[in-house]
């Protein structure tokens, strides 16, 4: 058994200690995020808000595994990334982790359809479970009609969208999203909204970067960045259900 699916059912989803990222850029370094400590329970949704610049999306990079830490610790399903190779951390995001960045990274020789599908079929789903994984999702998001065509063709929201149907293809327990709707309008903004009101019902954690105050209302948990720092973590009222948050994004 590779040390990714080391089973721990009873650690957090996410655990960070003194949390430390140094980029080094021309000669210069820059400390975007400054010993953050950080305990996401299974099954939340944490939005993760901060101004330009707070360092958000770096947090999101160092717990995807896809950048290294410069000091500190991160577990991710009890796995202290640290231990686990290039290749246990690549297995990791497959089998357990949705990653959704700022820029789409589609692949643009393969159709909407495929690029959704690949995930679910590299985790072990088999053909028709891949498929129907992706109508459900390109359903849930408006993108239907939209399944055969390049993602070349598609507008920055609708690319966003299917960005988000790809990460959440191989039913992730772990949804780590960078401003997903940072691109749509208020009617897509709900169906994303609405998915991730689904899928947090089924049990699986988010953790997503927002500057919307609007999507923020439908986490658990809020937490704020600052300068490379956390400096406020609230609970939210959870909502009494899925459609009164949407509402409260309808109603603007
Ligand atoms: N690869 C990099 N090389 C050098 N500096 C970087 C790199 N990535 C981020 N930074 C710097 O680290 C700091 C935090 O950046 P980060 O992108 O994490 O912030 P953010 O809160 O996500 O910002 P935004 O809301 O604008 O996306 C910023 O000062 C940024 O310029």
């Amino acid at each position: 058994m590779s040390p990714a699916e080391k089973p721990e059912p009873d650690a957090a989803m996410i655990r960070t200690k003194d949390l430390v990222k140094v980029h080094h850029s021309d000669g210069t370094d820059v400390h975007a995020i400054r010993g953050i400590d950080l305990r996401v329970r299974p099954g939340e949704f944490v939005a993760v808000m901060g101004p330009s610049g707070s360092g958000k999306s770096t947090v999101l990079h160092l717990l995807a595994g896809l950048v290294p830490a410069t000091s500190g610790e991160i577990w991710v399903r009890g796995n202290r990334l640290s231990d686990l190779s290039e290749a246990d951390r690549a297995v990791l995001r497959r089998r357990h982790i949705g990653v959704v960045f700022q820029f789409f990274n589609l692949i643009s020789n393969m159709s909407v359809a495929d690029n959704v599908e690949l995930p679910a079929l590299l985790a072990g789903a088999n053909p028709k479970q891949a498929r129907e994984r992706r109508e459900y999702l390109l359903e849930e998001l408006g993108l239907s009609d939209r399944a055969d065509a390049s993602p070349a063709r598609l507008s920055g929201g609708q690319q966003q969208r299917v960005a988000l149907a790809r990460a959440l293809s191989n039913e992730p327990s772990l949804l780590l999203a960078d401003e997903p709707t940072g691109n749509l309008d208020s009617t897509n903004t709900r169906d994303v909204v609405r998915l991730l009101e689904q899928v947090h019902d089924q049990g699986q954690t988010i953790l997503l970067v927002t500057h919307d105050a609007r999507v923020a209302s439908s986490a658990d948990r809020v937490i704020s960045l600052f300068d490379g720092m956390i400096v406020d973590d609230a609970d939210v009222r959870p909502p009494t259900d899925s459609k009164n948050a949407i509402g409260s994004i309808l109603d603007l």
